[in-house]
């Protein structure tokens, strides 16, 4: 018996080589020649890309709680356990690794000479992280409330005149991300970009720009890197789009480094995050620049979603938006307090529409996962969009229920939902998203009653891909019916 490492799972244990299972004997479906399980994924595969989560699901049933795959050479692990996640996250060491997004790497490298956070790993991203982890400190997140709010505000009002004959708005995410986009605005670049107004047409291509952005960068992440052998389409986008967010970033910065030498200390109380990146001795402009398109980039997207996906939970369950409206009214949103039932709404549309498809990592250490040994190096997935729909974990998880976030005897496994990530390279913007959020749908609730025009339907949570329920929730959804409940 040779005890190789450690583990912290419930307690410490030791990898047992008798008791626990060999890699090999990990249940997976056969892997072929050269290519391994590749071309389930494929685009004529079983589990072609939008159905990703479908074939996971797939895979769960057929082998299990942990599932082998091998693509092409690269073996990896699906894991559908919570336990599991959790040791995947213990065994992630000082620099968590996930697999990179090369093309995005490569066109950085080449026209920067420097590559960022996101698609880096190791002491290079180690040594970039630091630099962002000021957007975890709530005080310094607290600092841009006012200015969020009046965002927020504008946003809910601009909504009102937005709506058709019959009180539908049209398209709603779309707005959301207007939102989104505005009040990472005020963090990145210190100033308003005026989104939901008279600058428009400016918004419009850079959300425009932001989603073909992230559809490329999927396509290359998921397909054999062709970008290698020949600039394909995919690649290109990458380039334009991160042109244009480089050329945003270089002129806006410009505009707050003067605001910074005409005032430094107005500068250092109203934008303490910009401060302390232009402020940073150890980073170029170029890599200044790079931090801040990365962080207005992660801003909007996601954002823009989860309001989305959140306002139309409370429009079909009209008791829930009624009593976050009057629990609204007796405790007030205020930096540093978000009443129970609002902060819960948020976490239970994240664990039914989390907007990552998973977690994962490269673990740096051996690890014993659902009883099974699996070697340092190996990849690994935690499938939490199916952990966190899970009757097991989740009792009638179809149904939007915030209250098990509340009820303290009955707190969910807390590695079952985990939609910003965990450890060290957990989302950064997780405070700034938090507060936009909250700020948004406590707009949104304090001026209207938000209704849906469809009727709650199983078929809507049974989609296991997220921009096929977005789509379906900006559609069918958001009437706002405008006999003000306003205190106005
Ligand atoms: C509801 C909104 C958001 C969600 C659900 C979300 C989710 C995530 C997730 C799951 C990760 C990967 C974490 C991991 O591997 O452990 C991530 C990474 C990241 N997010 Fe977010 N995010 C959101 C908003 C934001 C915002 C507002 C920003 C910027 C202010 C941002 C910036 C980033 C960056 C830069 C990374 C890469 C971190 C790294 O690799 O070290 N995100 N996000």
């Amino acid at each position: 018996m040779r005890p190789l490492g450690l583990f912290r799972h419930g307690g410490l244990c030791r990898i047992n080589y008798c008791t626990h299972k060999a890699y090999e004997e990990i249940p997976g479906p056969h892997p072929l020649p050269l290519v391994g399980n590749a071309l389930l994924f494929s685009p004529l595969g079983l589990y072609n890309i939008p159905r990703l989560l479908d074939g996971f699901a797939d895979l769960h049933r057929r082998y299990g709680e942990i599932v082998k795959l091998k693509m092409g050479n690269t073996p990896s692990v699906l894991l559908f356990n919570p336990n599991d996640i959790q040791a995947m996250f213990d065994h992630e060491g000082k620099f968590p690794q996930r697999p990179t997004f090369d093309a995005l790497k490569d066109y950085r490298k080449r026209k920067y000479q420097t590559v960022g956070i996101v698609p880096d790993n190791g002491e290079e991203w180690y040594k970039m992280r630091q630099n962002v982890q000021i957007l975890l400190k709530l005080k310094t997140v607290h600092s841009y409330w006012n200015r969020q709010q009046a965002v927020a505000e504008e946003f809910s009002a601009s909504l009102l005149s937005k709506t058709n004959a019959n009180g539908i708005i049209k398209d709603f995410v779309q707005h959301a991300f207007q939102y989104s986009l505005e009040a990472i605005g005020v963090i990145c670049y210190g100033k308003r970009l005026n989104c939901l107004s008279a600058n428009l047409q400016e918004c419009d291509a850079i959300v425009k720009a932001n989603i073909q952005f992230l559809k490329a960068l999927g396509e290359t992440f998921h397909q054999p890197p062709w970008w290698k052998l020949w600039r394909t389409k995919a690649y290109k986008i990458i380039e334009s789009t991160q042109d244009l967010m480089m050329t945003n970033a270089i002129k806006y910065l410009e505009e707050a480094r003067q605001k910074f030498k005409q005032n430094p200390a107005v500068f250092l109380e109203e934008d303490p995050i910009l401060c302390h990146l232009l402020e940073n001795d150890n980073l170029s402009a170029t890599e200044k620049n790079l931090l801040v398109t990365e962080i207005f980039q992660g801003g909007i997207d996601a954002t823009g979603t989860v309001v989305t996906m959140m306002l139309y939970e409370l429009a079909r369950n009209l008791p829930i938006q009624a009593a976050v409206y009057d629990d609204l009214i007796e405790k007030k949103l205020r930096p540093g307090y978000a009443p129970p039932l609002l902060r819960a709404c948020l976490k239970e549309t994240l664990r039914l529409h989390p907007t990552a498809g998973g977690t994962s990592r490269i673990i740096n250490s051996d690890a014993i996962l659902s009883g099974y040994r699996v070697p340092k190096g190996t990849l690994v997935v935690g499938v939490t969009p199916i952990i966190s729909r899970m009757e097991r974990y989740f009792s009638n998880p179809l149904q939007f229920n915030p209250w098990r976030f509340i009820d303290k005897k009955e707190l969910p496994h807390p590695y079952a939902s985990v939609p910003f990530g965990h450890g060290a390279r957990m989302c950064p913007g997780r405070r700034i998203a938090e507060q936009e959020i909250l700020l948004c749908v406590a707009e949104g609730e304090r001026i209207a009653e938000i209704t849906s025009v469809s009727q709650p339907s199983q078929k809507f949570y049974q989609h296991l891909n997220m921009q096929a329920r977005l789509e379906l929730a900006t559609s069918a959804l958001l009437a706002i019916i405008t006999t003000l409940i306003s205190t106005h």
